[in-house]
């Protein structure tokens, strides 16, 4: 009798293993992120995933799936009370990652969560996740495709409103069915097309079959090329619009920064040629990351140090995606050649980058000439607030027409398709555009075209 039940434990001891050699092991780690806070989440998936939590709670029985229980955790060696917490059983495939997984909800003091962790390592068959592997086991079961994935990762990133929603409705899978859809409409075409080269000879076959795979293509190539040129607003949303102060010494650029993150994160001073490096802060503008470089004045310096902190501001105008141009309101002449030397001198004059003109210092004009001088340079040039950082006079119109270009830029993350987020989706798209133009082409050129027929 002693006997069987040896064996039969051998038994289920060697099925264990087996399970865990073919399904992998059970990994454990912190999910809720780390320090001191309430509650901690510890999570665990794999086929250890039930054993562990018997282990822990002590008890044979698992409570039933999907409902929280409030059970006393244990270290199964020594059999001491680690916590009193909520577990939760998630028996695979309607989990997570689609494997067996548990979760553990205890107190998040440091002593308890490493006590609990020691505990779960203790266990045979379980070790500590590595970084992203529970989305990767999603992802390798099916639960997730890449794109949801991305999304998953970027909506733990998110900092804004806007990010928020876009790298949801990534992970929701949108933009995961737009690409399904389009690789199912590019294997049907193919799937017609070697019908027609195999079978075409047999009359089963029609001729218009091939003019069906060449709308269906020619109308593939155009989706993709509208969705590439979105003017990377998805990525922009995603990595943060890159916005730099740009303007002549002294106009007020560093206090502009300060103003806007409401801390002195740049050095102010009287003295023209005071910011050298380039100070860069994050903000959240209206919903919309927005990443804010001061740089130094821009003038023809002679002191070397100088010299290469103009040379980076040049190089921080040339790369951004939004320029804020500040000019001394003060100092600017009213009448259009003055005005115009003074923008020109600002910006290069090839550079389509979207620009935000910054009037400030208007404490020093006088009565309406401030106003006056805003609008005559509205009406010549980019979009302009008049400022003063002195007494943060203008500063939400400044927001305002701050927030418009961004959501310009970055477009409304709820409206239209869903945007591409990363350059790695628009490198494959491209290619796969190209590969359709090479098709279309090829295909006109069999049917006695010239290329310059095609429109
Ligand atoms: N009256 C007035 N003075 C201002 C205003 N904004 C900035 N200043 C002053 O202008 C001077 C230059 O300010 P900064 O912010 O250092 O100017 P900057 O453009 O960063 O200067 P550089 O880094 O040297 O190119 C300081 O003395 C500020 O106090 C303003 O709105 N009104
Ligand atoms: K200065
Ligand atoms: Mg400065």
């Amino acid at each position: 009798m002693a006997l069987r039940r040896a064996l039969s434990a051998a038994g289920r001891r060697w099925a264990q293993r087996l399970c865990s050699a073919a399904w992998g092991d059970t990994i454990f780690a912190v999910s809720s992120g780390h320090g001191r806070c309430g509650v901690a989440v510890i999570r665990t998936s794999g086929p250890g995933s039930g054993g562990a939590l018997r282990s822990l709670t002590g008890r044979p029985k698992l409570p039933p799936p999907r409902v929280l229980a409030l059970r006393r955790i244990r270290d199964p060696s020594t059999a001491e009370t680690l916590d009193r917490g909520l577990v939760v059983w998630f028996p695979g495939p309607r989990s997570f990652t689609g494997e067996d997984c548990a979760e553990l909800h205890v107190h998040g003091g440091p002593a308890v969560v490493s006590g609990v962790l020691r505990a779960l390592g203790s266990l045979p068959g379980l070790r500590p996740a590595e970084p992203g592997e529970f989305t990767r086991r999603a992802f390798r079961r099916g639960k997730l495709d890449l794109t949801a994935a991305e999304g998953l990762g970027d909506l733990i990133r998110a900092e804004t409103e806007a990010q928020r929603r876009q790298a949801l409705r990534q992970m929701e899978g949108e933009l995961g069915r737009l690409y399904q859809r389009w690789s199912e409409t590019l294997t049907q075409a193919l799937a017609h097309l070697e019908a027609y080269i195999d079978f075409s000879e047999d009359d089963n076959v029609e001729e218009e079959v091939l003019s069906q795979v060449d709308a269906t293509v020619r109308a593939l190539e155009q989706e993709i090329g509208a969705h590439l040129q979105d003017g990377r607003r998805g990525e922009l949303l995603r990595g943060g619009v890159h916005a730099v102060i740009a303007g002549p010494p002294n106009v007020g650029k560093s206090s502009l920064l300060n103003l806007l993150c409401q801390r002195p994160a740049a050095i102010v001073s009287p003295v023209a040629g005071t910011t050298r490096d380039v100070v860069e802060v994050a903000l959240n503008v209206g919903g919309y990351p927005l990443v804010l470089s001061d740089t130094a004045g821009l003038r023809d310096a002679t002191d070397p140090v100088e010299q290469e902190g103009v040379t980076r501001a040049w190089d921080r105008v040339r790369q951004a995606d939004l320029v804020l141009a500040v000019l001394d309101a003060a100092a600017v002449p009213p009448e259009p050649a003055g005005l115009g030397a003074a923008l020109g001198s600002l910006l290069p004059p090839t550079t389509a980058t979207p620009c935000i003109l910054v009037l400030n210092k208007a404490d020093l004009l006088r009565g309406g000439e401030g106003t006056l001088l805003r609008d005559t340079c509205a009406q010549r040039g980019p979009p302009t607030a008049l400022l003063s950082c002195k007494t943060g006079e203008g500063l939400h119109q400044l927001l305002a027409l701050l927030a418009q270009q961004l959501a310009r830029l970055c477009g409304d993350p709820l409206a239209g398709s869903p945007s591409l987020t990363q350059s790695r989706h628009s490198l494959h798209l491209g290619a796969c555009a190209a590969a359709l133009a090479r098709l279309l082409k090829k295909a006109y050129m069999s049917c006695g075209g010239t290329q310059g027929d095609r429109q």
